[in-house]
């Protein structure tokens, strides 16, 4: 059955997205919708997809057309049972990811300016990912966003890229969802890297990976904030313009290799714009939060075949 869908389009720094509200879970589109939607030529064109829907009326639409329970709503509400209000994530083709750390600060806009949800001064605004729950607060233009815990996931796999003769050993880390990091030697080489085919990784990861390369700013470290630069290859969506959870998971392994004495704070320029990352203790181990900006840019309806 045809249906008309009103969307928003945003971005965060360049990283774009089409979101729609789904409070009652009566809309869940298929991963083909998704594609369709997504797609730059035929569609409205977006790196991924975000429905607003209710965690306590969380559910999706498989290809076949039968809707299934999604459980990662009841536990985002177990986590925290403010989280009245869930991102549900898609990749460009039609994929599910757990997290996105610059379609959460979008979203977050999204929620407040549409009246969904609000944020009281020094309030923080939980959101519900299939990574858990994560807590957004409001800084003028910009959002912060507290990704939780993270750790070495998926080894140290060889990457290898197009046009970039040499392969690199890369090191993975999961930020909610599974990134591989891989160091540059200069800008010249990460900008002959070629994004326009996924980077091959041995071994293959089981859930596949987003990819970043980075190379190290000129100093690395001013005034206790690192400095690195970043381009990402995300897995069900190819090169984008920027990557949040990308932008985390390549601070992490530039501290890493950095060694004792690397800043907790890092600025991370993308194709799109700069991101920022803080990493602090916490009681139960040590957090990440990403800030950056977050833009709402059109609205349209849509007709879903
Ligand atoms: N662009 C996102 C990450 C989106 C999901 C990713 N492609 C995956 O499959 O894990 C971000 O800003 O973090």
């Amino acid at each position: 059955m045809a249906f008309s869908l009103h969307f928003t389009k945003g971005h965060g720094t360049g990283n774009d997205f089409v979101l729609y509200s789904d409070p009652e879970g009566e809309l869940p589109l298929t991963p083909s919708q998704i594609a369709a939607l997504c797609d730059r030529h035929f569609g409205i064109g977006a790196d991924g997809l975000i429905r607003a829907v209710k965690s306590s009326k969380l559910n999706r639409k498989h290809e076949p057309g039968q809707i299934v329970d999604d459980p990662a709503g009841a536990h985002a509400l177990a986590e925290d049972s403010a989280a009245e209000w869930f991102m549900d994530y898609y990749n460009s083709d039609g994929s599910l990811s757990e997290m996105c750390g610059n379609g959460i600060r979008v979203y977050a806009k999204y929620l407040l300016e549409t009246g969904l949800a609000s944020i009281n001064p020094g309030e923080t605004l939980p959101i519900g990912t299939r990574a858990g729950v994560r807590d957004l607060t409001a800084q003028g233009t910009q959002f912060q966003v507290d990704m939780g815990r993270w750790s070495f996931e998926g080894g140290e796999p060889v990457v290898k890229v197009e046009g970039v003769p040499v392969a690199r050993p890369g090191i993975g880390i999961s930020v909610g969802n599974p990134h591989v990091v891989a160091a540059f030697a200069d800008d010249g080489e990460l900008d002959a890297a070629n994004l326009s085919t996924a980077p091959r990784l041995e071994p293959v990861l089981p859930d596949g990976a987003n990819v970043e390369l980075v190379v190290p700013r000129d100093p690395l470290v001013k005034d206790g904030v690192g400095h690195i630069r970043m381009r990402v290859h995300e897995r069900g969506s190819g090169e984008t313009l920027s990557c949040g959870t990308g932008v985390v998971a390549a601070a992490l392994a530039t501290r890493h290799w950095a060694g004792e004495g690397a800043p907790h704070n890092w600025r991370v320029d993308v194709p799109g714009g700069t991101l920022a990352v803080r990493m602090f203790p916490t009681e139960e181990g040590e957090h990440v939060a990403l800030s950056g900006p977050a833009e709402l840019v059109y609205t349209g309806t849509v007709e879903i075949a």
